[in-house]
């Protein structure tokens, strides 16, 4: 008898262009959600469009600002929410705001509304919440935002990292699929052909399109949000992470824990990702194009344009495996050799 089923969740309304945080009023109308919201933020978006997006919800919206992810500042945002009799929550801002609003919302049981300020991270629209607690990282299960409004216009104009970053999370895609197909082949994962597909297909096509990624093109913004948009819809298929979290996720995860704000997420999980790839295939295999496209991006493609020192970087590579029980590539460890010459051969230190 066959009885499997699936429950994908997705947003309702995803909203991107050119000067769209002025719909947000009217995105918010036709999901039906009533009452009072509540934004959740960090300092820069704050600053930079906080007052806009306050002006486009009525009953009086309050404000909570988080300055670094965790259960705590998840349990600030819920303590919020009931001190200011919030019934919806707008998480503003980069991915940290956006995953402890996910969250939050999750856990107060209401809806949530995902406003990205930066093309930084996939999270934009996924039914994950990435939360780092002690030694290790959990990829939490969370509802999707209701809706996502993305405004190229604030998204182009954030530094150009943040675009850059993004591009890399989604390249990062490409190692994140190959574990994902492995763990599948040796440890009976359970694998979405849909999502893996959708998931490598992104990374595919922002590779092919690397060249037309320019600092200052606000299509540029464009093309990186509808890519990360992708990425999280993968990610709802698969009910996982996994299209788009592999070992080059806990290896940027590791260097988060060992000098944690260094670098920005994406630009972590790039560089692991041609470490990974080098893993997995060798000399021979897809980590010069990744690497290749990551240059032409303007990503960092070593640890000294990360900012980490080589030992960093070994440390990170050999210790990865351990952050989550999630069966990659690295297995139970690799060796510190292995390690060098993955980073040595690939140019990475
Ligand atoms: N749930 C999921 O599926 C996923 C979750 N993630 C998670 O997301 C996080 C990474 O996201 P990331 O966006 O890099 O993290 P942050 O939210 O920390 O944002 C990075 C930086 O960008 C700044 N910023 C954001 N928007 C603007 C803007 N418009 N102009 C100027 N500065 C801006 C922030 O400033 P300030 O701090 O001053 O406000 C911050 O310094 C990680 O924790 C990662 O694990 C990543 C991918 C997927
Ligand atoms: O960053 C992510 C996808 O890009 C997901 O993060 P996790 O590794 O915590 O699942
Ligand atoms: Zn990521």
């Amino acid at each position: 008898m066959f009885e499997k089923s699936t429950w994908i969740k997705l947003p309702r309304n995803v909203v991107v262009g050119h000067g769209v945080l002025a719909d947000l009023g009217a995105v918010v109308d036709d999901l039906s959600v009533v009452g009072r919201p509540l934004v959740v933020t960090s300092p820069s978006p704050e600053r930079l469009v906080g007052d806009r997006v306050r002006a486009q919800l009525g009953s009086d919206p309050a404000t909570v600002t988080v300055e670094n992810a965790g259960f705590d500042a998840v349990e600030r945002v819920v303590e919020a929410a009931e001190r200011e009799g919030a019934t919806y929550l707008v998480g503003l801002g980069g991915g940290k705001p956006i995953d402890t609003a996910k969250m939050a919302a999750d856990h107060l049981g209401f809806g949530f509304v995902s406003v990205p300020t930066a093309a930084s991270h996939d999270g934009i629209v996924s039914g994950r919440s990435s939360i780092p607690e002690g030694d290790t990282r959990h990829s939490v299960a969370a509802d999707p935002p209701l809706a996502v409004v993305a405004d190229t216009e604030v998204v182009a104009a954030a530094p150009w990292e943040l675009t850059t970053a993004g591009c890399a999370d989604i390249v990062s895609n490409y190692t994140a699929v190959e574990d994902w197909q492995l763990a599948h082949r040796l440890q009976n994962v359970e694998y979405s052909e849909y999502a893996g597909a959708l998931s490598r297909m992104t990374a595919e096509m922002l590779v092919e399109n690397a060249g037309s990624i320019k600092q200052g093109l606000e299509e540029s913004a464009w093309v990186v949000v509808k890519a990360l948009v992708s990425s999280g819809v993968a990610m709802s298929i698969a009910g996982s992470s996994r299209p788009a979290s592999g070992a080059e996720h806990l290896f940027s995860h590791r260097l988060d824990r060992i000098e944690p704000g260094r670098a920005l997420h994406g630009h972590q999980v790039g560089v692991g990702s041609i470490l990974v790839a080098y893993l997995h295939e060798g000399e021979q295999g897809m980590w010069r194009n990744i690497r290749d496209a990551l240059a032409v991006i303007g990503a960092p493609t070593t640890a000294a344009e990360l900012g980490f020192d080589d030992e960093t970087v070994i440390e990170a590579l050999t210790t990865a495996h351990r952050i989550r029980d999630r069966y990659t590539i690295l297995g139970t460890g690799i060796s510190e050799a292995a390690a060098r010459e993955a980073a040595t051969v690939t140019g990475v230190i």
